[in-house]
């Protein structure tokens, strides 16, 4: 789960995540979430947050309004693990269940 995704692996995963972009220059994922109210946006980060801390792995996340951007990856192993395909995949079930827009 610790170990950096690499080849075919990679991009297994990251075809779960289609939302899911790389970031530029970095061993990273990213996604901008938008919901329709701040309310909404705080309860999905509320969320996230329960979740982030019993997996003992963390977002670098960015909110305005209604924009929650996210960007995933796993510092120990200085890029994206399968920690983050999970934390992806919960944050993607939160959002459904928020109703993002
Ligand atoms: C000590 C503690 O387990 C580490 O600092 C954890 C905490 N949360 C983390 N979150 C993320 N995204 N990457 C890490 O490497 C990481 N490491």
């Amino acid at each position: 789960m610790r170990e950096k995704l690499v080849g075919t692996e990679r991009t297994a995963a990251l075809a779960d995540l289609p939302e899911w972009g790389e970031v530029e220059g970095r061993d990273a994922i990213q996604r901008t979430f938008r919901f329709r109210s701040f309310n909404e946006a705080w309860g999905f980060m509320s969320r996230v947050a329960l979740t982030a801390e019993k997996m003992d792995h963390h977002p670098e996340w960015f909110n305005v309004y209604n924009r929650v951007e996210v960007t995933l990856a796993t510092h120990d192993a200085g890029g994206v693990t399968g920690l983050d395909i999970k934390l992806a995949k919960a944050m993607e079930r939160f959002a459904q269940a928020a109703g993002d827009a």
